[in-house]
């Protein structure tokens, strides 16, 4: 019997009986380090929130849909609170305006990234977005990505009537997409956007860096979508091991998966930079490297050949800029085309507003953005309805500091609840219901600034995204390229489910049954 309840580990057989009392030793360690809680200074509240138990923290309470049980928390503990996921104690903020104290205000304090074990397997731990560098090095990088994103973006376009490089691209994409969506429809008689529309986004970006566009049936391209899919939902069930550092040092399952997708990633980045490096446009990025060192130099920071331009730099640039550009806004789209399903009057009212203001003779422009109010405002509601990027990245601390008269610690990892401030009761009127109304001015003239301002999907302050204008810019453009052409429904007798499924990024379950209409042809030379 004994034997039968015995494990077997790497030294030879170890009895329950000592299981326990190595239990039984942990458990009191853990409540006597619990009970020399860390002073905290006079006058300063201490952090509250949930009781947890020990190891594992609130880690039960959470559930399948963090960012609703957290919200619900935040009611009961308010804007700043504290919980525990297994061994790491997490602050979660809530509330705009506390938000905005933090990521803002005290932007400094507030812009580092936590040390978790998985953000170490992410480009090789020296990804702009996870390392956990926010010092000078991290602020070169990031301005090199920022201007690097600009130079591919807003730069006039050469061989085109387009305003911009970014215009001529999506509108050639949307133009492939429409026409794709023609021959499926033909062909197939339903059909499922989500399979085409990233590989169009995706398209964009590797036409923005290298001129190169794939073909939508090409398998190296979906098979790095498909991986981009495993890899949030891997990452959407949490890593142990972030949480419970000891766990870092056992085989899992889940980081084998997780450093597998990464590595697989990586290598797909690499091989197209490889195959593209000469289209690449290094005499730009190698101003800007070379201006960035100035700056380190003056700024005397020991480590300038760590921005140096190399094979394994532009890697790292394009890896940032592919991983957080496509996955995001292929899910607007996607949720976009559900919700103009769902809605078929909202979605006329986008056709009416369409073929007032840009007709039947030409393709929609970027400058045509001030004048589409209802389409911009059905943009804003879909991000702040579907709220996909529930969390903005985990931030931490860099100081000790003080919010809402709470004592707060260096290091400390940092949620920011987006979904809270998105479906807040005292920001929004009947938060639950779809309605893009909510952002134009009594009269329908205006898009009501106030309002859209209090969308939170970029996140705020210095890690805020740098891929903010041309994300908005790219579901416009692609949005009405379409909508002007088409229009969507699901087949008789079904549905679009609206439901969000918990992720990095949310997504609603695919949807099979998608149909179209054409409207019209529009001129070619447009
Ligand atoms: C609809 C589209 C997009 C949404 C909703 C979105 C949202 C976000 C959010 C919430 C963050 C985290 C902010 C934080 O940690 O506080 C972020 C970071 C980032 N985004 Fe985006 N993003 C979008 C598109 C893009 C695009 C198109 C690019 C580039 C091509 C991009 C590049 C980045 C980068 C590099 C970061 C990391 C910034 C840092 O850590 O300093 N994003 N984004």
């Amino acid at each position: 019997m004994k034997a039968a309840m015995s494990l077997v580990g790497s030294q030879g057989i170890i009895s329950v009986t000592e299981i326990l009392i190595a239990s039984a030793v942990f458990c009191l360690t853990f409540m006597v380090i619990r009970s020399f809680r860390q002073q905290i200074p006079k006058g300063l509240k201490r952090l509250s929130g949930p009781r947890g138990y020990p190891l594992i923290g609130n880690v039960l309470e959470l559930g399948s849909n963090p960012h609703l049980i957290l919200t619900q928390m935040s009611q009961k503990y308010g804007d700043v609170m504290q919980i525990q996921i297994g061994t790491r104690p997490v602050l979660v903020l809530s509330g705009l305006d506390t938000i905005k104290q933090a990521l803002v205000k005290q932007g400094e304090v507030f812009m580092g990234r936590p040390d978790l074990y998985s953000f170490h397997n992410i480009g090789d731990g020296q990804s702009l977005t996870f390392s956990t560098d926010s010092g000078e090095v991290w602020r070169a990088r990031r301005k090199l990505a920022q201007n690097a994103l600009k130079t591919f973006s807003v730069s006039p376009s050469p061989n085109s009537s387009s305003t911009c490089l970014l215009e001529e691209h999506v509108s050639k994409e949307a133009d492939y997409l429409v026409r794709k969506f023609l021959q499926l429809m033909e062909e197939e008689k339903r059909f499922d956007p989500y399979r085409y529309m990233v590989v169009s986004v995706t398209n964009v970006i590797c036409a923005m860096c290298f001129g190169k566009r794939y073909n939508h049936d090409d398998q190296e391209l979906l098979s790095m979508v498909n991986l981009s899919n495993e890899f949030g939902e891997v990452a959407a069930s949490g890593n142990p091991a972030d949480f419970i550092p000891v766990l870092q040092y056992l085989p899992s399952r889940a980081m084998k998966i997780f450093k597998d997708l990464n590595k697989k990633f990586d290598s797909f980045v690499q091989k197209i930079v490889k195959e593209h490096y000469s289209s690449f446009d290094k005499d730009n990025i190698r101003d800007i490297t070379d201006s960035l060192i100035e700056h380190c130099q003056e700024k005397k920071v020991d480590e300038p050949a760590n921005i140096q331009l190399s094979d394994q730099k532009i890697v790292n640039i394009v890896n940032d800029l592919f991983g957080a550009g496509f996955d995001t806004v292929t899910t607007a789209l996607s949720w976009s085309l559900m919700y103009l399903v769902t809605y078929p009057e909202i979605q006329k009212k986008i056709h009416e507003e369409l073929d007032q203001t840009i007709g039947r003779e030409r393709r929609p422009r970027l400058s045509d953005r001030p004048m589409l109010l209802y389409t911009e405002a059905f943009i804003l509601e879909m991000f702040r309805h579907s709220s996909f990027l529930p969390f903005t990245i985990p931030h931490c601390t860099t100081r000790d500091t003080v919010l809402n008269g709470y004592f707060i610690p260096k290091d400390l990892c940092v949620f920011v609840n987006q979904w809270q401030v998105n479906h807040d009761e005292k920001l929004w009127k009947d938060p639950s219901t779809f309605n893009p109304e909510r952002f134009l001015s009594a009269e329908g003239t205006e898009v009501n600034r106030a309002e859209s301002e209090k969308v939170m999907m970029f996140g705020l302050g210095k890690r805020k995204c740098i891929g903010e204008s041309i994300g908005r810019w790219e579901v416009f453009l692609f949005l009405t390229t379409l909508l002007q052409q088409l229009e969507f429904s699901v087949c008789d007798g079904e549905k679009a489910d609206i439901t969000p499924q918990y992720g990095l990024t949310m997504k609603h379950k695919r949807c099979e049954h998608f149909q179209i209409k054409e409207r019209f042809e529009v001129k070619k030379s447009g």
